[in-house]
């Protein structure tokens, strides 16, 4: 897991990436619900896994320590992944969770279940709005079209979800290149 400051991408609003998205990647994009559901349903009949590539407590970005308002001297719980369409790397994530909102969640032991299926069962879920970038993921070398970013928040819980798309999804699913 690389923690360097070095790359930072540039978030910019959803709306703002709009003119430069197709339509195809907006409906992925901008999809609010699930990602994990979306592409179990759109890999299929491929398999869906999580790959958990990295877990721990480090210090966020200084770009994520600003989406959560936390001082980047702080330690966070760091969780990366890859998301699978059995072989296929179609998305590789990076979540982010100041310690003290933690409140207890045990989310250390979540393994490969996905993120998502925990955070969609909270009844007060909240998610904040969705940025994007047309820069790579700063954590894996892997390359894709768009990237995107939001706060989940569930009483004094909150965790920000980082998604970026790669290349793998846009063959698979003859996905424009933007
Ligand atoms: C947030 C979701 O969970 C997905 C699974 C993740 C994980 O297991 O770490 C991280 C981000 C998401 O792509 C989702 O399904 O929308």
């Amino acid at each position: 897991m690389s923690n360097g400051p070095a790359i930072v991408p540039r978030w910019r609003p959803l709306a703002a990436a709009r003119p430069a998205m197709s339509p195809e990647w907006w409906r992925w994009v901008a999809s609010r619900d699930s990602l994990t559901a979306r592409l179990t349903e759109a890999g299929y009949p491929r398999r869906f896994r999580v790959r958990l590539l990295d877990q721990r407590l480090g210090r966020p970005r200084r770009d994520e320590a600003q989406a959560l308002g936390l001082s980047p001297t702080r330690l966070a719980w760091l969780r990366e992944v890859a998301l699978h369409l059995d072989d296929r790397t179609w998305v590789v994530a990076r979540s982010v969770a100041p310690l003290n909102r933690l409140r207890g969640q045990r989310l250390d032991r979540l393994g490969e279940r996905s993120l998502g299926s925990w955070l969609f069962r909270q009844p007060d879920l909240e998610r904040g709005p969705i940025e994007v970038s047309a820069d790579p993921a700063p954590f894996r070398a892997a390359p894709g079209p768009w990237g995107r970013r939001s706060v989940f928040r569930h009483g004094r819980f909150a965790v920000l979800v980082q998604e970026f798309f790669l290349e793998a999804m846009m063959d698979d699913l003859a996905l424009p290149p933007r």
